[in-house]
Formats: structure tokens, C-alpha cells, sequence
């Protein structure tokens, strides 16, 4: 018996051992998070906070340790229920943005969302026909965002999701954290900068 609340999830990790290129990330690590909750992974440089969120999405196969997600659907993968947002944003630079959104929507699979809601959600509306590779470093990451709301899923693990956003990205992306959280979500991100959003850090590797 798991204790958990209907729709309630669970996500952790217990003794997970990384290991890349033959060299040790980290060992011994355990972690948890349950819906409406935001844990910020922090760390210097190369602790692993990337490599945690790949394990994660199964990208990365432990050398040790178990994940796993209790209260989720039961037929899908912890992978299939996961959003992984890389640090560098997965764009096609000659489609236009709603053929990116389109293209993910498909990849993903599941119930899909209003393209042109998610786009204008993100300030991006106004962009929807130009090709993605005339896009800002700042509007590419707000297509991505647009990602996690195309497409519903309860994880989502974001790497330096804040990267390149102004102070009213900043804020658009708080709100659709939060909005996140408060319908069961959960998220796990690697973050050098403040979230902006209420959340438990998990430290890599000791003091940054
Ligand atoms: N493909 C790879 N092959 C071998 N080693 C790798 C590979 N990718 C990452 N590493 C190593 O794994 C370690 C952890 O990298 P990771 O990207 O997870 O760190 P990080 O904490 O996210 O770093 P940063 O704060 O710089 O983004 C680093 O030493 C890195 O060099």
C-alpha cells in the first residue's frame, strides 16, 4: 500500500549511483517529490545536476540505485509521463514555430492542447509562421515552455529552464509552474539562478 491520495504521485530516488565517460558523478543519492512540490537541484559545475535529470527521463541508466514514480498511470513509463526540457532548446531551425509545436505534440503523443493557446500563452502568438531559427535565445526557450503545455504531462524536469528569459518570461514561467503544482504536478529542475517559484533544494556534490 502505497498511502497515496487519488491522482497523487510520488517520485523518488534512492541510492542512485551515476557514473560518465567511466569516472563517478555521484553515489549515494536519494531524492523525493511529490505532486504540487518543486525541488531546485543545485550544485557547481559538473555535479551532475544535468546528468540526475537524465536518469530521470531514462536518457541515462543508473549504475546504481532505483527510480520510480508511485500514483502515476500504470500503463505508461516514468519516461512517458516525464517532460525533459534541456538546457539547449530541441528546435528545428527551418520549421516554422507551430510546425516545431506540431512536430512535438506528434513525437510525444497523448492529449495535445490548442497550439495557438500554448504559443500565445508564452508570448509567442505573434511568431507562430516564422521559421524557429530566426528565433531569439530568449524566444526559443518560450517555445519550449510552449511544450509543457501542449502536452500535459505530470513531470516535468527542467535544466536552467530560466535561461535566457527576460523578467516578464521570468514571470509568465513562474505562473505556469505554479498553475503546474497546484494541478498535481511536480518538477525537478537544475537550476545557478533563484526558480522563482517556492522549492526544496537538493544539493549535488556539497557547497557550489
Ligand atoms: N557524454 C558524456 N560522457 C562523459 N562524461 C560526461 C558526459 N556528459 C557529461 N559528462 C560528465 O559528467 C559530469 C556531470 O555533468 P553534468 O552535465 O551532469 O553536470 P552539471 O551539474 O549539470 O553541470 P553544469 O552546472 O555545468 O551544467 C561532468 O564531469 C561531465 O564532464
Amino acid at each position: 500500500m502505497s498511502g497515496l491520495k487519488q491522482g497523487e504521485l510520488q517520485l523518488h530516488g534512492r541510492g542512485l549511483r551515476c557514473v560518465r565517460g567511466g569516472r563517478e558523478v555521484f553515489a549515494r543519492l536519494d531524492f523525493a517529490a511529490a505532486s504540487g512540490e518543486a525541488v531546485a537541484v543545485v550544485g557547481r559545475n559538473g555535479s551532475g545536476k544535468t546528468s540526475l535529470l537524465r536518469l530521470i527521463a531514462g536518457l541515462l541508466v543508473p549504475a546504481g540505485g532505483t527510480i520510480a514514480l508511485e500514483g502515476g498511470e500504470s500503463e505508461l513509463t516514468l519516461a512517458e509521463q516525464c517532460h525533459y526540457l534541456g538546457h539547449r532548446d530541441a528546435l528545428k531551425p527551418a520549421l516554422s514555430v507551430q510546425e516545431n509545436l506540431a512536430f512535438w505534440a506528434d513525437f510525444l503523443g497523448g492529449e495535445r492542447l490548442d497550439a495557438v493557446e500554448s504559443l500565445a500563452t508564452v508570448g509567442l502568438d505573434h511568431a507562430a509562421y516564422l521559421p524557429a531559427g530566426f528565433l531569439s535565445a530568449g524566444q526559443r526557450r518560450r517555445l519550449s515552455l510552449a511544450r509543457l503545455l501542449t502536452v500535459r504531462r505530470p513531470v516535468w524536469l527542467l535544466d536552467e529552464p530560466t535561461n535566457a528569459l527576460d523578467v516578464a518570461g521570468q514571470e509568465m514561467f513562474g505562473g505556469l509552474m505554479r498553475e503546474h503544482l497546484t494541478r498535481g504536478g511536480l518538477i525537478i529542475a537544475a537550476t545557478h539562478a533563484p526558480l522563482g517559484i517556492e522549492a526544496r533544494e537538493l544539493r549535488i556534490g556539497g557547497v557550489a
